[in-house]
């Protein structure tokens, strides 16, 4: 059709555009199809309305309803995510009681899912490049569904591991797969919006995960039975879905199934001309074989090829930072927090847990919308800025409290336990980061009476081991019992901390490394790139969980999350220095961003001006900026 491709040179990035055909441009270099017409008086003006209309239209045009109906169907596999990793919480409150189970089984039937999640999102690499994408969210929802079914009807803790491992071989190939999927299917224009939105189905399933949790905690007997099985419907929902959907374009031109990635493109992209992307899908590739990488493993290649190397570094890095900057901790902690508060019933706290799960929701949803308004690059830097500020809100919150400790006053001896370390302790805060004591005190109005540190009950750490603590029907009279936390006048600073977190961290660091890592990579090194990067989220995810208690008795809470923010700080230098801006760019360009020098990256490309758009000019595409009459023969 006569078209041209003219290489551009914008704020000194190299980008390839297809220069118009002259029947498809107006004689002042104006889309011809855009409507409506500006008026000719105002000719900067008008071409400013023009472009927003051309735009508008364009964005209409080119979006037809199935990549939403895609979209939606793979983000149930970060629903799947978010609901197996949040609903365990609530079921072990029941499990623990009814299968009478250890610390070291609690500690193994939370743990195992993650542990195998790290395992099998490297695995999904190694799937998704030869199965492709699609068949690898049948293969995941395939063990989701396996897994909730284990679960529901295990008959004893053991069966439960089995169970746990199953779901956690799902969530790691699905962590891995939707992200790429959904980014290889949606047009740039999209692409944030729509990868991030698989990160608010993790919120949104973390968030029903706790009603479940809820719901259920009434039903002491197989009350975990609902609650680990209702994850099947989802699944099987998906799984049904996805017989339907069709493999990535991407994947399918990498394969040499051309026709049938064609086919896929005039699907998912409308009335589009198709040409324009599947050449430049079909480019970059061939320039991949002759060019960068050379041979070996594709994790060898990335390596010791400049540009994958170091956006491998900045993919895993960013994973590293969501992690350490203790988001998992904090949703785990929030139910002691508002206990901090004065929250003292536990059904109360459970409830309450929820507003914790909405709000990290909420504001995953206010990332959604500002993905492609602002960029990746602005959103993940002012998030991770606020997620250290409020953390500092709340190790001051902490600070404070462990200062205005409560004294011990009471210091009673049970003949049995008469060297317990408990008696020892003089304040609140040292007797409450021992995990095995607690504090048991009675209020009268704002004053602490009658305060002690006794052992903690090894079966449930609800009670103490023995005294006035040890038994509900015991605790009258304004006596209660706390266990992990010190009552504290202090406790709304901690509070006001939590909020603050949740609002900076769930825009922009809890979806950003997910969307990002989704763009960052040429198509031969992304599944190998995506799996890294997973695989380096739930390992820092396991390390952050498990070593908080043992940070928190060394450190004191002001002390772990001092540290968390002190993370947080290093994470916004790592991200100002190393991470470009990818908004709107084709996949197949942003491997050009990480060409210079890996800590030049992110300051080089601040610039919001550089970015490519097309809009749809009769049939063919047009650059936005390129409307000078020059350009039109
Ligand atoms: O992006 C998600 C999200 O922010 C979740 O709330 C968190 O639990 C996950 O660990 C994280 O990867």
């Amino acid at each position: 059709m006569g078209e041209r491709w003219r290489k551009v040179t914008d704020g000194g990035e190299r980008s390839l555009i297809k220069a118009p055909s002259s029947a498809s441009i107006s004689s002042q270099g104006a889309p011809a199809a855009a409507a409506p017409a500006p008026a000719p008086a105002a000719p900067s003006t008008s071409t400013g309305d023009l472009e927003r209309a051309a735009r508008k239209q364009f964005q209409q045009d080119v979006t037809p309803g199935f990549v939403y109906v895609l979209a939606a169907f793979s983000a149930m596999g970060g629903f799947l995510f978010g609901y197996d990793t949040g609903v365990i919480s609530g079921a072990m409150l029941l499990l623990k009681k009814e299968l009478e189970l250890s610390a070291l089984w609690q500690e193994m039937l939370i743990s195992s899912t993650v542990a195998a999640a790290a395992l099998s999102a490297l695995l999904g690499g190694v799937l998704n490049g030869l199965f492709g994408r699609r068949v690898c969210i049948l293969l995941a929802s395939f063990f989701f569904t396996v897994g909730g079914i284990v679960l529901s009807t295990a008959p004893g803790k053991e069966v439960l591991l089995a169970g746990r491992l199953i779901v956690g071989v799902g969530l790691g190939i699905a962590c891995m797969t939707v992200p790429v999927y959904i980014a290889e299917a949606s047009p740039p224009h999209l692409r944030g919006q729509l990868v991030t939105v698989n990160t608010l189905f993790i919120t949104g399933g973390q968030f029903t995960a706790s009603l479940v949790d809820g719901a259920f905690s009434y039903l002491q007997h197989d009350g975990w039975r609902y609650m680990l099985g209702l994850s099947v419907l989802p699944a099987v929902l998906q799984f049904i879905g996805f017989l339907f959907l069709p493999e990535s374009p991407r994947w399918l031109i990498q394969r040499g199934l051309t026709q049938k990635a064609r086919r896929v493109l005039s699907q998912i992209r409308g009335n589009q001309n198709i040409d324009e992307e599947y050449d430049s899908i079909k480019n970059s590739l061939d320039e991949e074989d002759s060019g960068g990488g050379g041979d070996g493993p594709v994790i060898w290649r990335m390596l010791t090829y400049p540009p994958t190397r170091r956006a491998l570094l900045v993919g895993c890095g960013l994973h590293m930072f969501q992690q350490v900057s203790g988001i998992n901790t904090i949703m785990y902690y929030s139910a002691t927090i508002l206990q901090m508060s004065g929250v003292r019933d536990d059904k109360l706290a459970i409830w309450l847990a929820c507003l914790t799960t909405l709000t990290n929701f909420l504001f995953t949803l206010l990332g959604v919308w500002l993905v492609e308004r602002v960029g990746r690059r602005k959103l993940t830097l002012g998030s991770i800025l606020g997620t250290c500020l409020s953390l500092s809100v709340l190790a001051v919150g902490f600070l404070m409290s462990a200062q205005h400790s409560p004294p011990v006053t009471l210091h009673p001896t049970n003949p049995s336990l008469a060297n317990s370390t408990c008696s020892k302790y003089q304040l609140c805060e040292p007797c409450m980061l021992d995990p095995k004591c607690g504090f048991c005190y009675r209020e009268n109005g704002s004053a602490l009476l009658a305060s002690s540190c006794v052992p903690v009950n090894k079966a449930s750490t609800e009670h103490a081991a023995w005294g006035r603590c040890s038994n509900s029907s015991l605790m009258k009279d304004q006596t209660y019992w706390a266990y992990n936390y010190c009552p504290t006048s202090y406790s709304w600073l901690v509070l006001l901390g939590l909020v603050l977190y949740l609002a900076a961290f769930a825009p922009g660091m809890g979806p950003m490394p997910w969307t990002i890592n989704s763009e960052i990579y040429p198509l031969w090194a992304r599944s190998t790139g995506n799996a890294c990067a997973a695989g380096v989220n739930w390992t820092f995810n396991i390390l952050v969980s498990l070593t908080f208690l043992h940070l928190a008795q060394y450190f004191t809470y002001y002390g772990a999350f001092f540290l968390y923010s002190s993370m947080a700080l290093l994470g916004f230098f790592f991200i100002y220095g190393c991470l470009p801006e990818t908004k709107a760019r084709r996949l197949e360009e942003i491997e050009a961003l990480f060409e210079n020098q890996l800590c030049s990256c992110g300051a080089s490309d601040s610039d919001e001006g550089r970015q490519v758009e097309y809009i749809r000019v009769k049939g063919s595409n047009y650059h936005l900026s390129d409307n000078d009459a020059s350009d039109v023969d």
